[in-house]
């Protein structure tokens, strides 16, 4: 799409700097995405339409750190030297891979997370508020149960989310 052409209310389109791939930038939310977006960009997290308000909730996450990351270093690689972009680009591939039924979300977190918590299939058990780092927490709660996130920036990298109660 040449630069010029107008994008949907909300987004940015940028290109990463590691491969020189273009992707796009909600700036409302700060997710990212791939694909060229054809509606405006939402201004929260997916929304959580069950209205429910729950004290604490049951995740599980799949976590592909960078050289960035506030510990880079993971039960899978001692010296994490990959970009925050390749981070994004290889969960996007995971998280392609759910949506189209190819691999469950516990399969590959227990196969690629770069957290502890990838030997139980990235689960994290249940948490409250104010005990995860609060993008994580925002992101977490605004899924309806068995929603899937987007991807969300940490300290700790770059995740998906999967709510399962
Ligand atoms: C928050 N947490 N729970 C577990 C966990 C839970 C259940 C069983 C085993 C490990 C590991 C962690 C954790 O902080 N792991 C870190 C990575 C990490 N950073 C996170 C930020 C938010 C949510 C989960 C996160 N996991 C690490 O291994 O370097």
């Amino acid at each position: 799409m040449p630069e010029t052409e107008q994008l949907p209310d909300g987004w940015e389109k940028r290109t990463s700097r590691s491969t020189g791939m273009s992707y796009y930038l909600n700036v409302h939310t700060k997710e990212s995405q791939w694909d060229q977006p054809t509606e405006p960009a939402k201004k929260s997290g997916s929304a959580n339409t069950s209205g429910d308000n729950p004290d604490e909730v049951q995740c599980l996450h799949l976590l592909v750190k960078h050289k960035g990351s506030r510990r880079p270093s993971s039960w899978r690689e001692e010296n994490i030297t990959r970009t925050k972009e390749e981070a994004q680009m290889l969960l996007e591939v995971y998280r392609n891979k759910i949506v189209n039924n190819e691999a469950t979300f516990e399969e590959l977190a227990r196969s690629y997370s770069d957290c502890s918590s990838a030997k139980r299939g990235g689960d994290l058990g249940k948490f409250g508020r104010g005990q995860m780092q609060a993008p994580f927490e925002k992101a977490a709660f605004a899924l309806n149960v068995g929603q899937m996130s987007g991807i969300v920036d940490t300290d700790s990298g770059v995740h998906i989310i999967l709510r399962k109660s």
